[in-house]
């Protein structure tokens, strides 16, 4: 395939959207004319939809038991961007099945950093990418922004990733395209929200510069870092003014003072913009500069810690009397549906409990679990 150009420039450096680039994924459209156009849906593999890439994936029935209040009337609390309950998916290979959330609880609200953490496989992109729209889940229930994401015809999930969420990737090959400068990839997600009227170049600019990189706007990324390129990646994910900011290990890729510098500017952009922003990760520094943190274990949430003060009150306590990390957060475990509960190994080694057999008491109100 020829390497063409998905924009055209125009004379003001502005661009607009001529063909699509070798393996950017489209889909079908309808414009206003009434007329078919090609539908860019940045950053999304549509094949995972299918479940093409290791397995299929065992879809919802639309008409089981759900809310169909895709649009209209809003569902869940009003204080909850995000209301996950009892969520599963499970993907389905050949011949077996593999349930990534196996009724997963979780509130997330409007404004809050948090991290996602949790071993390999514990289904902490699988719940990323059902947030994003990216994949539906299997049962349960998941209500964004007081939307019923079961209830979301196929074109309603489209309307929902370029306006509801923004996506940054570990691999900057999934987030930029390499033929463009920094200012054009940024413009690229706004060519595709019809009802965006405003100056594509100077929101794009003003972008850039709130990701620190004025001075890089017409680089192309193979002229920029690793860091450089990662804050691109976020300036694109927050074209159409998304209401969350979804990133799957950020700082996987870069070294620790450029992990730093993203840590940074995730919690800047936060408390600038107000934006809701989910990071999933293994990195324990990025994790400790959140405001929650929840730990996933086979599919489900099993612990999670609130910082007790601000990133910012912490940092001055940090500056001031030394800040004992110990005293930096409070850790619960959590109870699902079914009143289980887990303890993690550390607490169990701790408690000197070493078999599955344990005493349960309740003493002056409090629940008290001991070595048998
Ligand atoms: N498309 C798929 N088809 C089949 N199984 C899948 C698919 N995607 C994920 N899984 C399985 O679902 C489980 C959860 O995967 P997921 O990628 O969500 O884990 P993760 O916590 O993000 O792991 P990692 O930290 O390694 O990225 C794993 O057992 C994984 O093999």
């Amino acid at each position: 395939m020829s390497d063409k150009h998905l924009f055209r420039k125009k004379k003001n450096d502005a661009v607009e959207p001529e063909t699509i680039a070798p393996g950017v994924e489209t889909q079908d459209m309808e414009n206003t004319d009434g007329q078919e156009t090609q539908e860019f849906v940045y950053g999304m593999d549509l094949q995972e939809d299918e479940g093409t890439d290791s397995g299929k994936a065992v879809e919802a029935d639309p008409e089981a038991g759900t809310d169909k209040e895709a649009g209209g009337e809003r569902l869940g609390s009003e204080e909850n961007i995000i209301e996950c309950d009892s969520l599963v998916k499970i993907y389905k290979t050949d011949d077996v099945e593999v349930m990534a959330l196996q009724g997963l609880e979780l509130n997330i609200k409007y404004g809050e950093l948090m991290a996602v953490i949790g071993k390999s496989g514990s289904g902490k992109s699988t719940l990323l990418n059902m947030i994003g729209g990216l994949e539906r889940p299997t049962a349960g229930k998941l209500y964004v922004d007081g939307k019923d994401l079961f209830a979301m015809t196929d074109k309603e999930l489209v309307e929902y990733r370029k306006h509801t969420v923004g996506f940054v990737w570990q691999k900057n090959s999934r987030n930029l395209l390499p033929y463009m400068t920094a200012i054009e990839n940024v413009q690229v997600p706004m060519y595709f929200d019809k009802s965006n009227k405003e100056d594509k170049y100077a929101r794009a600019h003003d972008l850039l510069c709130r990701v620190g990189l004025e001075d890089k706007i017409n680089s192309y990324p193979s002229q920029m870092s690793g860091g450089e390129q990662q804050r691109v990646a976020i300036a694109i994910a927050l074209a159409n003014n998304p209401k969350i900011l979804l990133a799957d290990e950020p700082t996987g890729a870069v070294d620790s003072k450029t992990s730093n510098m993203i840590q940074d500017l995730f919690r800047k952009l936060n408390e600038e913009l107000g934006i809701t922003i989910i990071i999933v990760t293994h990195d324990i520094s990025l994790a400790n500069k959140v405001g929650r943190v929840v730990m996933i274990a086979d599919g489900k949430i099993s612990t999670e810690k609130i910082m007790k003060e601000s990133y910012k009150d912490r940092m001055n306590e940090l500056t001031t009397d030394g800040f004992s990390s110990d005293d930096s957060h409070e850790e619960f475990s959590i109870l699902d549906k079914a009143n289980r509960v887990q303890i993690s190994p550390d607490m169990l080694a701790a408690a000197g409990i070493d078999s599955n057999k344990v005493k349960v008491q309740v003493v002056d109100g409090k629940v008290i679990i001991t070595k048998e």
